[in-house]
C-alpha cells in the first residue's frame, strides 16, 4: 500500500528531476517561500472541508495538505523518518503532559 515514505521518496525525486511537465519541479523551482505559501492555503482549505459535508473534499485537501507538506519537508531537508520519531518520542506521555511541559509555569 502507497504510504508516506513512498510519497516522500516521490517527491523527492520529482523536486530534482528537471521535467517541465512536473508540478512538484516548478514548486520546487520557486523555492521555499511559494511552497510555503501552497502549504498554508492547502491547510486552510483542509479545515474548510473539514468543517463541511463532504467527506470526499475533505479526502482530497488532506492529500493537497499531505503532498505540499512533503514539498516543504524537502525544500527543508527534513526527512519523514525525523518526524515519525518525533511522533514516536510523544508516544511517552499523553498529549496533555506534552502540552503541560511546553508551557512555561506562570
Ligand atoms: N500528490 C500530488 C499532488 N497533490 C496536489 N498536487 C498539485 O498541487 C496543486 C494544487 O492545486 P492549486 O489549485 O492550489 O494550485 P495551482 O493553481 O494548480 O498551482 P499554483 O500555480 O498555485 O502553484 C495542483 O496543481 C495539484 O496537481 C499534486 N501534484 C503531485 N502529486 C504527486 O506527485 C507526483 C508527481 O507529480 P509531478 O511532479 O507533477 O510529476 C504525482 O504523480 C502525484 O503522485
Amino acid at each position: 500500500m502507497f504510504d508516506l515514505s513512498d510519497l516522500e521518496t516521490l517527491v523527492s525525486q520529482r523536486a530534482t528531476s528537471g521535467d517541465p511537465a512536473s508540478y512538484t519541479a516548478q514548486l520546487a523551482a520557486r523555492g521555499l517561500p511559494k511552497a510555503a505559501q501552497k502549504l498554508g492555503e492547502e491547510a486552510i482549505e483542509t479545515v474548510i472541508a473539514a468543517l463541511g459535508e463532504d467527506r470526499a473534499a475533505l479526502t482530497g485537501e488532506a492529500a493537497d495538505l499531505l503532498y505540499h507538506l512533503m514539498v516543504v519537508l524537502h525544500l527543508r531537508g527534513v526527512p519523514l523518518a525525523d518526524i515519525l520519531a518525533e511522533l514516536e518520542r510523544r508516544t511517552r506521555r499523553t498529549g496533555l503532559e506534552e502540552k503541560a511541559a511546553r508551557t512555561p509555569a506562570a
